[in-house]
């Protein structure tokens, strides 16, 4: 039993940890779930980090090969920026050089332009020693006429290359010629052209040239200068020397070439260019004009621009094909006219600007022909005749120019004075000219007839102007005048004023004494009695006579006595008389008129206490009470008075303590004068007058009315005689100004 329940109890406690086992079992089973779930997490985590450290190693391979490449770069760079550095030295080297290079050419270039320049006068002066006129002979070959009659040479060529030639002649004598040059038959176009060929540089230096071909008719002329296809003469070859030159001299210079052609015939020119297009009918005569000193024109000549030889040699070719051509017995085909060629070459020096502007003038003149032998008649005599007058002309010409004539005769040559032609003037410029004079004449009477008119009109503004100082200084008379009286009849009313001040003074203190003394005599008589009063006694009065002195030295000084406390000081006294004048108008009025009018009889005399200056104008003083007043009614009576704004403002005083003094009085004596004085219309004389236009001219009028109807009144107010001279008026002014100072 006890084994049973110790087997019980083994039992129990077995399957009691069997239990605790198994709760173990399932926490640990459980606990291995979640590790298996953080080991699956922890190996998903891994394989990212794998991935990562994949994608990582594999970047940092390629920035590994970037870096390399890089580092190339770098070292290419590197090697690069030596290079620019040695290439900015080797620029900077450059441009060293090419700054000296470039004043070095500065230099050259200096140097070829006086070298060209020197190069140009020696070659210039080696034409002029070889002479500016230079005369070449050519023979030509007998043709097969002259053979088949039997001609023979006559001119003996020993002494060609000395420039002699020798004509035989009939008879045993030889005439011996002297030339720059001589050229025998044998000598063809090129022999010819080689002493000819270095006018083609001067023309491009810029000098004028001209080859002209002169003989008898016949002798080869046109064939020197035109010459063939097979053989070019001096017009051909000159100018494919002249293109050879420009084209040589293309880098430092530049050409502009243009060529025209024209025929003298019959004293008459055509354009050969004009001609070749057109018949020969239409074609306009031509004129040659000098423009300036050495340089002609053909006005209206058509001038073709050429940039090559074929060109200029077609232009020259058309030209000579119109040329007039005839037969004579001399020649087949004679030239009829003289044919000139003029090439016109502007150059411009393209290293200093330098610009040169020359003619290269070829002519083939016409042939001279000895009428007779020619038997050249009508048309053909008539082109004959021309043509040896005209060559006739040009060789007294040439004779001149070759001796260095003043006067070369150019007048006889028409036509033929290409080379210097006399200026002329343009029929159509004269008239221009003409016209030009004719309109600055007229412009000229317009404007003298303007002066004249200026002129009266400052005349009589002159007259007006003189008139006008005339009456302002008239006026400006009167103005001083008028504020001379004006400053008296001030002075007037001033003194007016104080004296009435005074006497108000006087007249209250001698009131005040009165008072006082009744008053004394009052108080004597309350304080004794009737007993004590002794009848013999007399009170002790002040001598009546003393109150009139006391008042007198009061009077004299009103404004000075400040220990009298009955003494009115100055504004009291000022208002005192404002206020008498306000309280009784009339009286202020008559006191006013008083010391402009005539009070005469009517004022009572009053002793002014304040000596007075002596009056000579417009009124007597107070005092004139013997003075008979005038019966006539005097210029013053018109006087009426009406209130106007201020007419002069007072002078201001300069005393400062009596400044405010001053300005008082001068504000009651401006309050006075304000009421204007007016001077009705007088029937004559000054009617035309208007009183009141203008407040200063009509207290100026007024005033000045009253002046002279005072100095009308001085003789019988007790002047000096009965009429008293206009001078005694004057003297009167004179006084009254000399108040004033
Ligand atoms: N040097 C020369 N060699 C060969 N032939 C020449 C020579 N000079 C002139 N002639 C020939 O002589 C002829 C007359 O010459 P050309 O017409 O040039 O004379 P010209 O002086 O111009 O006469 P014109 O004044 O009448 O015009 C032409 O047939 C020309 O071929």
């Amino acid at each position: 039993m006890r084994e049973n329940e110790l087997k019980t109890k083994e039992c129990r406690e077995a399957q009691t940890s069997l239990r605790e086992l198994q709760m173990e079992l399932m926490r640990k089973s459980m606990h291995v779930g979640s590790l298996a779930f953080a080991v699956e997490g922890q190996v998903k985590e891994k394989s990212r980090w794998c991935q990562l450290l994949k994608d990582l190693g594999e970047k940092f391979k390629a920035l590994k090969t970037e870096h390399q490449i890089l580092l190339k770069e770098s070292e290419e760079y590197k090697k690069c920026l030596s290079d620019a550095t040695q290439m900015t030295t080797t620029i900077h080297q450059y441009v060293s050089q090419y700054a000296s290079l470039e004043s070095e050419f500065k230099d050259l270039k200096e140097k070829f332009s006086e070298e060209a320049k020197e190069r140009k006068d020696l070659y210039n002066k080696l034409i002029e020693l070889k002479g500016n006129i230079r005369v070449f002979c050519r023979c030509r070959p007998l043709n097969t006429e002259e053979t088949a009659e039997g001609a023979s040479m006559a001119i003996d060529f020993d002494s060609a290359k000395d420039g002699e030639l020798i004509v035989r002649g009939h008879v045993s004598s030889k005439k011996v010629f002297k030339f720059d040059s001589v050229f025998n038959p044998e000598e063809d176009q090129e022999k010819v052209f080689e002493k000819t060929a270095p006018f083609a540089t001067s023309v491009l230096d810029g000098f004028n040239v001209c080859i002209f071909a002169y003989g008898q008719t016949g002798t080869g002329k046109t064939f020197t200068m035109e010459g063939t296809e097979g053989a070019r003469g001096v017009n051909y070859r000159i100018l494919d020397e002249l293109f050879r030159v420009v084209k040589d001299r293309h880098d430092l210079f530049q050409y502009e070439i243009t060529v025209s052609a024209l025929e003298v015939y019959n004293e008459q020119i055509h354009d050969l260019l004009l001609t070749g297009s057109q018949p020969s009918t239409t074609t306009k005569r031509l004129e040659v004009r000098q423009v300036a000193e050495g340089v002609h024109h053909v006005p209206g000549l058509v001038e073709a621009r050429v940039s090559n030889m074929d060109e200029a040699w077609d232009v020259l070719q058309t030209g000579s094909k119109a040329r007039v051509v005839g037969s004579t017995n001399a020649n087949e085909h004679s030239s009829r006219s003289h044919c000139i060629h003029c090439v016109m070459v502007k150059g411009e020096n393209l290293m200093n600007g330098e610009r040169t502007n020359s003619k290269l003038w070829l002519i083939d003149l016409a042939g001279s022909e000895r009428v007779a032998k020619t038997d050249a008649q009508g048309e053909r005599l008539k082109e004959a005749q021309n043509i040896n007058k005209s060559l006739s002309a040009l060789g007294d010409v040439i004779s001149a120019l070759a001796t260095k004539s003043q006067h070369i005769p150019f007048s006889r040559v028409r036509g033929i004075e290409l080379g210097q032609a006399r200026k002329q003037v343009d029929v159509g410029e004269l008239s221009r000219y003409k016209l030009m004079v004719g309109r600055a004449k007229q412009d000229c009477k317009s404007k003298d007839a303007q002066i004249k008119s200026m002129e009266e009109t400052i005349q009589s503004l002159e007259a007006k102007n003189k008139a006008k100082d005339l009456l302002t200084m008239n006026l400006q008379d009167k103005i001083k005048e008028l504020e001379s009286q004006l400053l008296v009849e001030r002075k007037i009313a001033r003194q007016h004023v104080d004296n009435k001040i005074a006497q108000d003074v006087e007249r209250k203190q001698q009131q005040q004494q009165q008072q006082q003394s009744l008053k004394e005599e009052n108080n004597t008589y309350m304080r004794s009695p009737m007993s004590e009063r002794n009848l013999n006694t007399t009170v002790e009065r002040p001598p009546l006579s003393a109150a009139p002195k006391k008042d007198l030295g009061m009077a004299k000084q009103p404004f000075a006595d400040s220990n009298n406390s009955e003494t009115y000081s100055f504004n009291q006294l000022m208002s005192l008389a404002e206020e008498k004048e306000n309280a009784n108008p009339d009286a202020a009025a008559k006191a006013r008129r008083v010391s402009l009018c005539n009070g005469g009889a009517q004022q009572p005399r009053r002793s002014s206490l304040i000596p007075l200056p002596r009056r000579n104008s417009l009124m007597p003083l107070p005092g004139g009470a013997k003075t008979p007043a005038p019966a006539a009614a005097s210029p013053l009576d018109k006087i009426k008075e009406y209130s106007s704004p201020p007419l002069i403002s007072p002078p201001v005083m300069s005393n400062d303590k009596g400044g405010s003094r001053s300005k008082r009085i001068n504000s009651i004596l401006r309050r006075s004068l304000q009421k204007k004085v007016v001077i009705r219309p007088a029937p004559s004389g000054q009617g035309g007058r208007r009183a009141g236009a203008g407040a200063t001219a009509a207290a100026a009028q007024g005033i000045d009315s009253a002046r002279r109807a005072a100095a009308r009144r001085v003789p019988a107010s007790g002047g000096p005689g009965g009429g008293a001279p206009r001078g005694g008026v004057h003297q009167n002014r004179d006084k009254e100004r000399g108040w004033n100072h």
